[in-house]
């Protein structure tokens, strides 16, 4: 039988894997890391002097989205934003990550504006708003090593950064799973894991607590304070007002001066 010309692998070499092999090579690795003490998260982001939402408010039509507003957010802060429903709280997260345009006031990065489509608004803030869009035909650790190598992961050391995520949350058992297969609490703290693998200074979370247990209420709190212990930065809104308490190292709440 004839061979197509150049199809036999030289002897004493083994063929390429193709890319979609290596990242499954790596996603291996990331849930195979062996289950031990769950270290604490190291800081992983860029810095920045201060945030500034000033005198922020969103209208639409004659709807009041979100009243004026002001927060500011330095290195270290850990701030839960309290209230009641409709109160704009998702709004103004909307706002302070530069993905909703205020009407009037502003918000600002040292001294410059913020805008969600600008490379250095994003190496510097994490936000988790809203559901995530996932690959239905990818695992967990597929798309946590898609999120790490955009983000500028050394490729050696990505099984060990996202284990040490999956591990934190305790949910490296689910590496291998595909997002349809999670319950809704375990693909709550997936896409935490999204937010918390990649470099980042300020985390902006809209209800991470909601759908997760007691137990895992209590783990959320823990990696939060650690990330501002560690000098990143937490602005998140949260509708359990004990968990906030014992959390944030400042409570704000909605609308302001109500
Ligand atoms: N696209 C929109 N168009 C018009 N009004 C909107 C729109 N999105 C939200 N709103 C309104 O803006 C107000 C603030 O909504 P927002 O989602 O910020 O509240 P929230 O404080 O996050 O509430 P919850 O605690 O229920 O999540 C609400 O009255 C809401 O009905």
């Amino acid at each position: 039988m004839a061979k197509r010309k150049g199809s036999k692998a030289p002897a004493n070499r083994q063929p390429k894997p193709a890319p979609s092999e290596q990242r499954s090579a790596a996603a291996d690795n990331a849930t195979k890391q062996p289950a031990r003490e769950a270290p604490k998260l190291p800081a992983n982001g860029p810095s920045f002097r201060q945030i500034k939402a000033d005198k922020v408010t969103c209208t639409a039509g004659d709807v009041t989205m979100l009243p004026p507003t002001s927060l500011t957010v330095k290195p270290g802060e850990n701030i839960a934003i309290v209230g009641s429903n409709g109160a704009g709280k998702t709004t103004f997260l909307r706002v302070l990550t530069g993905n909703l345009q205020p009407t009037s006031g502003s918000v600002t990065m040292d001294d410059l504006p913020i805008d969600e489509r600008d490379a250095g608004t994003r190496r510097v803030i994490a936000p988790l708003i809203g559901p995530v869009a996932g690959y239905r035909d990818l695992t967990v650790a597929d798309h946590l090593i898609l999120i790490d190598q955009t983000w500028g992961g050394d490729r050696d050391g990505a099984g060990e950064r996202i284990a040490a995520v999956l591990n934190r949350l305790d949910i490296l058992r689910f590496g291998n799973r595909y997002l349809a297969e999670l319950s809704s609490g375990q693909r709550q703290l997936v896409e935490l894991a999204m937010v918390l693998l990649r470099p980042s200074a300020l985390l902006v979370l809209d209800e991470p607590e909601q759908r997760l247990d007691e137990d895992r209420r209590a783990l959320l709190g823990d990696v939060l304070r650690e990330r501002a212990d560690a000098g990143s930065s937490v602005v998140w809104v949260c509708h359990d007002r004990e968990l906030a308490d014992r959390t944030a190292t400042r409570i704000v709440r909605f609308p302001q001066g109500s």
